[in-house]
């Protein structure tokens, strides 16, 4: 399916993708080649981190659907951090910006409410094509979202193109902030037929962004690293119980979420090993909780995101699961630069008029472009 005639033509290219994710820890900067369809290569990758203070005033821009309060000052920061973070990856691969064709730049979400038709990402794209010299494909859900779509999960199409020769059903599943699967079913080329029926998509409710709250109010750093926290402390049933029991468990997928949408008020009295490990448990639970809404189980677990770094919360995945549950590192991706690398091979089906999405993937009517573009500046 091509909704219009491509304006760039085959081949490889070379491209950058560029994500902030929802746990706010920084950029996530790759550089890569590829078609587009289903060829990938990995060059080079590395996240620039956000200090203290820009971090504070991005979560403070969180919610908001307009430009008021310190949004449009944060938006330019972010977007010069973006252009730094461009730099450095080229300076690490000995790469020239004259080099690049393509930059595909997520943004970060401050706001995301499909069901309102609303979802926004901050990052001015003629700023970055100013900044960099490289052209700018941006604002990438915007399109899903207007058509009816949810605007998320975007990266299915990528997890599909590398996903040749593993067994099926296949789920790869990202845990960042918030936590998302893509189902691969059968093996099939990239034609719209094909398209509707192997890649079955949705978030799956929470990732890290709660644990990682929880352990920054306990004034225990950032995350919990490796799970120590969480592997200290007893899972409190009620408190997850209480937790499972919001409705969005049991809407069908396609379904996506905001970085924000659980409380956490039954975990409120635990200490901070029980609390961790109650959330912890709330995430694996989540994510076992949407097998049911997948069109077969799935016979292996790839995971990806900084979630895999938990071996509490992969344990836990492990036993609920019943299936092998591994870091998508041991297949050869580097389970860190998956989401970037996926926008800028989504930049690239941009400006090859492919779709970004399906109906199986964010609930969109039919197969969806997306995407707007901005020339180097
Ligand atoms: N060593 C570690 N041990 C435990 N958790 C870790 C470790 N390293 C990273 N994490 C977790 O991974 C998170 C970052 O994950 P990632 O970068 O995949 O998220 P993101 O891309 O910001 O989110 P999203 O995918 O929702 O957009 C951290 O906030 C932390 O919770
Ligand atoms: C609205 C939004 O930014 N959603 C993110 C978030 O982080 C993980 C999950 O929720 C996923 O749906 C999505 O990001 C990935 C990159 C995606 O679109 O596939």
């Amino acid at each position: 399916m091509e909704c219009r005639d491509g304006d760039v033509g085959e081949g490889l290219r070379t491209v950058v993708g560029l994500m902030s994710g929802t746990s706010m820890d920084g950029i996530d900067a790759a550089l890569l080649r590829t078609d587009g369809r289903d060829r990938v290569e990995a060059l080079s990758f590395l996240t620039v981190p956000y200090d203290d203070g820009f971090r504070a005033r991005l979560r403070g821009c969180l919610g908001r659907a307009d430009n008021g309060g310190p949004v449009a000052e944060v938006e330019r920061e972010l977007t010069d951090a973006h252009a730094d973070a461009v730099r450095r990856l080229l300076d690490q691969a000995g790469v020239a910006a004259a080099e690049v064709e393509l930059i595909g730049f997520h943004g970060h979400t401050i706001h995301h409410d499909p069901d309102r038709r609303l979802t926004r990402q901050i990052g001015d794209g003629a700023r970055l094509a100013a900044a960099t010299g490289i052209a700018v494909v941006n604002d990438f859900r915007s399109a899903d979202v207007a058509a009816g779509g949810q605007g998320a999960p975007l990266v299915p199409l990528f997890h599909r193109a590398l996903a040749h020769g593993l067994p099926r059903p296949l789920a790869i599943l990202n845990i960042g902030g918030v936590a998302n699967v893509s189902w691969i079913g059968s093996e099939t080329s990239d034609g719209p037929v094909a398209e509707e029926a192997d890649v079955v998509a949705c978030d799956t409710g929470p990732g890290n962004a709660l644990i990682d709250d929880w352990v920054l109010r306990h004034g225990l750093g950032r995350f919990d690293a490796g799970g120590a926290l969480a592997a200290a402390g007893h899972v409190d049933g009620a408190a997850l119980a209480a937790l499972m029991a919001h409705p969005w468990f049991d809407r069908p997928a396609p379904k996506s979420l905001d970085r924000d949408a659980f409380d956490p008020a039954p975990i409120a009295a635990l200490s901070p090993a029980d609390g961790a490990a109650t959330l912890t448990a709330f995430t694996a639970d989540s994510v076992a909780r949407v097998v049911a809404h997948l069109p077969a189980p799935p016979v292996r677990w790839l995971v990806c995101g900084g979630g895999r770094h938990n071996a509490t919360l992969m344990a836990m995945l492990a036993g609920r699961l019943g299936v092998p549950v591994e870091s998508a590192d041991l297949v050869g991706w580097d389970g860190d630069a998956l989401e970037a690398q996926a926008f800028g091979y989504l930049a690239v089906r941009s400006r090859l008029g492919l779709p970004l999405s399906l109906p199986a993937t964010t609930g969109v009517p039919a197969p969806q472009c997306g995407g707007v573009f901005h020339p180097a500046g």
